[in-house]
């Protein structure tokens, strides 16, 4: 049984056991429970503190886990990050009371308050920065008003939370973040059957199919605007004129494709979801 960490709050839950559900592994039937069996798909889900995924993952008590990279990073722990997920963006950064700080130099010998010293401690080690982190649980943005520290480096996602305190961000981007899939020992049997179906998730998210009528004579123009992934799937029609053409299109240039295909003389253009993939 491959055993698999999955956050059990916070902003990456939702998301993490959407695209489980979407691969097609079991669900918790009690929002409570912390552990379900698969014995089906041979994997057994642990919901977990996002934060400790990466202890968990690292020590090898387990052997993969979705979890954000800024908290991979901040834990020091052993485990690698695998595979990205594409959900849970987010920046890192440092922010002051605008006219403070307006540089990294600026916050030495400062109070930095943040809920990840690991990965600040980190960043300012590696750029002779010395600084005192002040660790708090959450709300960060609050200890500067409230006079604990100076500054503060957390995540920022549209940055109202630190307007509301008054904030601006300043400095260099800490860290660029997202969740990710994480393990000690990415060769185990099984991970990569998980990679395999998270990735199925992602591209089923990512694409979409289409369909379209053609005649013969323009396939090649019609080609280069559906390349699809390995090449397109073209069929012949009753009329040995035209061609059916089939292929994936990244979802956002839906329309953008129809529209260059219909200019080229391509009919009856059918869009459809892609339900499940295995690329
Ligand atoms: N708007 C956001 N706020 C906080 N974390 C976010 C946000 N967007 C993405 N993330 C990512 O979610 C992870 C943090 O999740 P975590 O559950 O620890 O904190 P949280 O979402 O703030 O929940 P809580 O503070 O309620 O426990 C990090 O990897 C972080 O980069
Ligand atoms: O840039 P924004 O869109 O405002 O989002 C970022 C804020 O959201 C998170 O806080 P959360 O609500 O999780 O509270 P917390 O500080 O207690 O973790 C994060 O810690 C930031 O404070
Ligand atoms: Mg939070």
């Amino acid at each position: 049984m491959l055993r698999i960490a999955v956050p059990n709050k916070g902003s990456l839950s939702e998301t993490a056991v959407e695209m489980l559900a979407e691969a097609g592994y079991a669900g918790r039937r009690d929002p409570r429970a912390l552990t379900v069996a698969d014995p089906r798909n041979g994997v057994e889900f642990f919901y977990l503190r996002p934060r400790d995924i990466a202890t968990y993952v690292g020590s090898g008590a387990l052997d993969v886990g979705i979890t954000g990279r800024d908290l991979l990073l901040d834990s020091g722990s052993e485990a690698v990050e695998i595979q990205p997920l594409e959900f849970g963006d987010s920046t890192f950064r440092f922010a002051a009371v605008p006219g403070t700080v307006h540089e990294l130099a600026d916050l030495e010998g400062r109070r930095i308050a943040t809920s990840y010293p690991g990965l600040v401690g980190a960043f300012l080690a590696e750029r002779g920065v010395t600084a005192q982190l002040i660790r708090l649980d959450g709300a960060v943005e609050s200890a500067v008003r409230l006079g604990v520290a100076d500054a503060v480096a957390d995540v920022v996602s549209t940055g109202s939370t630190l307007r509301a305190q008054g904030l601006e961000i300043v400095g260099p981007v800490i860290l660029e973040s997202t969740a990710v899939l994480i393990s000690a020992k990415p060769e185990l049997l099984g991970t990569a059957t998980l990679q395999r179906r998270l990735q199925g998730v992602l591209v089923a998210r990512q694409y979409v199919l289409i369909d379209y009528d053609l005649p013969r004579e323009l396939l090649s123009l019609a080609q280069a605007v559906t390349p699809g992934l390995e090449s397109p799937t073209v069929s012949p029609l009753a009329d040995p004129d035209w061609v059916a053409v089939r292929a994936m299109v990244p979802r956002h240039e839906t329309n953008h494709v129809m529209d260059a295909l219909y200019d080229i003389g391509a009919r009856a253009i059918l869009v459809t979801p892609i339900h499940a993939a295995r690329i």
